[in-house]
């Protein structure tokens, strides 16, 4: 977005928004239309501050790349402009304001950057907001609080809704699920990756501890379905069959969405796979508790943000990558020796199929053309950008791929592990 505003105007690094976002749920219309906003609950929030949220962003754009400049860098304007009254400006400062006149002292002179500039925390004195994909009750949630403990939580309902709630500045971090350690990847979330600008700034892993909830009253043998998101299916396949549950299995965007779908259609053939949290939210019961296929579930969240953090050698660091090439099979092996010469550990491989170019044709010398498919492979390592041997793997990397893009650079999640509890 700063690349949209004119030479003349600086955009300081934060734009203040109506104090009280609340568990309202962002759809993808609010990240593109004010007018269309999906409000699962009004605690806390009113549909006019969101569409002056919402307004602030779009005419921000606007009115910066239409207005003449003396306007469009009027807090007064864009706040009008919105109808959105607020008692701190929008932080557009005219440059010439911070140079020196004749009558008129000089700015102070700029000040050296530190790690807290690069990284900041928001600047409108309030929480940190950080988007999730699913209502209040999901493990994305818990899985938020984990990475920024006292967080705002700001359900979205698609995880493209999360990453475009940081890119448009409704939120400072996104905390996104990108595997299970039952159900394995979370795709999508690599195919988004790629497809945002935005960095990784840390991970969190979250412990999952799955119970079967349905209204008060209804026995499991009244059950002809369970609903649930589908890596919470996938993980509780064989308990749910275990516990005579031979029924239909329906996927819907998150757990605890579930549970609420469910008291909201006062369902009683129905039960929902989701957190003993999303129980209480709702007003369900526990069914049966701990119904993981395995007591040590884990899923692991990134965190997301707009700008990268600056990596360090003091810690523990891990860094993701994302690569494509388009010579020979070897290429894969090569890229990964860079690594093993350099006595990197990779924690994770997985390969995508590359949209662009999804099969390649070779001309067999024989006979007729071999088709194979394209890949971009994504690779996570343990190692921080900020120490040579990783620098050197990279520059090594980079000789055998077409396309190599760093996702971040962050802290690993060292917390000790124990296997999934009730709460
Ligand atoms: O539906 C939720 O509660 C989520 O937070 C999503 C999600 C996922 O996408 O993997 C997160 C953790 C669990 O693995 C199950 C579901």
């Amino acid at each position: 977005m700063q690349a949209l505003l004119p030479p003349n105007y600086l955009l300081k690094p934060y734009i203040p928004l109506p104090s009280r976002v609340g568990p309202t749920r962002l759809t993808v219309q609010c990240a593109y239309r004010s007018d269309s906003l999906n409000f699962h609950s009004s605690v806390g929030s009113t549909r006019s501050d969101w569409q002056s949220s919402c307004a602030i962003l779009a005419s921000k754009v606007v009115s910066s790349q239409e207005q003449p400049a003396e306007k469009s860098g009027s807090a007064d304007h864009v706040a009008a402009v919105n109808g959105h009254k607020t008692s701190v400006d929008l932080d557009l400062v005219p440059i010439e304001k911070l140079s020196s006149t004749d009558d008129k002292p000089a700015s102070p002179p700029a000040k050296a950057l530190t790690i807290a500039d690069l990284s900041p925390a928001p600047m409108h004195g309030a929480q940190l907001r950080v988007a999730y994909q699913g209502v209040p009750g999901a493990y994305s949630e818990a899985a938020a609080g984990k990475a920024y403990p006292n967080c705002e939580a700001i359900p979205c309902d698609q995880f493209e809704v999360a990453f475009q709630a940081v890119e448009l500045w409704i939120a400072d971090r996104a905390v996104l699920p990108i595997e299970n350690s039952l159900g394995g990847s979370i795709h999508r979330n690599y195919d988004l990756l790629l497809r945002h600008r935005l960095h990784i700034v840390g991970e969190v892993q979250l412990p999952v501890h799955h119970c079967l909830l349905a209204l008060p009253g209804v026995r499991k043998d009244y059950l002809t379905r369970v609903i649930s998101h589908p890596q919470a299916l996938a993980q509780c396949e064989l308990t749910l069959t275990k516990l005579g549950l031979n029924v239909a299995r329906e996927a819907v965007d998150d757990t605890a969405g579930a549970a609420e779908f469910i008291a909201a259609n006062n369902l009683r053939d129905t039960a929902a796979i989701a957190s003993a949290r999303a129980a209480d939210l709702y007003g369900l019961n526990i069914l049966a508790d701990g119904i993981q296929d395995d007591s040590s579930n884990v899923t692991r969240f990134v965190m997301l943000a707009r700008e990268p953090i600056i990596p360090r050698t003091d810690r523990p660091f891990k860094t993701s990558i994302v690569f494509a090439h388009d010579k020979g099979t070897s290429v894969l092996f090569k890229v990964l020796s860079a690594f093993a010469f350099r006595n990197i550990s990779l924690t994770k491989i997985e390969s995508r199929p590359h949209r662009n170019r999804p099969i390649r044709l070779v001309n067999d010398s024989n006979e007729g053309t071999a088709k194979h498919f394209e890949y971009l492979f994504y690779v996570d390592f343990e190692a921080s950008m900020a120490e040579v041997r990783a620098q050197n793997a990279l520059a090594e990397v980079q000789e055998f791929t077409s396309f190599l893009r760093v996702l971040g650079s962050y802290p690993m999640d060292m917390t000790p592990w124990s296997p999934s509890r009730g709460d």
